[in-house]
């Protein structure tokens, strides 16, 4: 039987709404190398999803968020793989220190119409314009084994995402 094993991990997007810019990352190593993503990772034991995008962040571009808001939810399955990622998505437009590269990623901003989607994961795509324009979501995403092409996936818009 294939079971699967559920990874818990936080996503978060740090947005500049006055001059409508979007904060990404270039990861630099491990997965999701070379692809420009949102800041985040893998939820530690004895931390909260939220204590999780605030240490990430803080890690990945040593600055300090002041609040998160739960905008997603998104789960990421992978053909022949026994896990299957959670991710919860946040949004942040308020923090404290100065963005600088890490050893992981080297954070750069983007206008909200110049999002590099050909260097991005494909699912991206379906749900960024949600995300940048503060609509609710949740969704899941079956990859293929080459983890570049969508196999089938579902994504909807909801009004409340706190309890997921
Ligand atoms: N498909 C897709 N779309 C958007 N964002 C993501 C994906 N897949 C992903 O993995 N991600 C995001 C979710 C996470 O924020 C990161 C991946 O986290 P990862 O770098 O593996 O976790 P860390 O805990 O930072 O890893 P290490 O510190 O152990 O290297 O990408």
């Amino acid at each position: 039987m294939d079971f699967k094993i559920k990874r818990i991990y936080s996503l978060v997007f740090v947005k500049d709404t006055l001059n409508k810019k979007i904060l990404l990352g270039y990861k630099k190593r491990g997965f999701g190398k070379s692809k420009w993503i949102g800041l985040g990772g893998k939820l530690h034991p004895d931390e909260s999803i939220i204590e999780c995008a605030i240490r990430e962040v803080k890690e990945e571009a040593n600055i300090e968020l002041t609040s998160v808001d739960k905008i997603g939810y998104l789960e990421y399955i992978f053909e022949d793989e026994t896990n299957v990622m959670a991710v919860h998505v946040f949004s942040a437009d308020s923090y404290s220190g100065e963005i600088s590269e890490t050893e992981e990623i080297r954070p750069e901003w983007f206008e909200y119409g110049s999002v590099p989607f050909d260097k991005m994961w494909p699912d991206d795509r379906y749900w960024f314009h949600l995300m940048l324009s503060n609509k609710r979501f949740k969704g899941h995403f079956l990859y293929e084994a080459n983890l570049e092409n969508i196999k089938i996936y579902d994504l909807s818009e909801v009004d409340n995402i706190s309890d997921i």
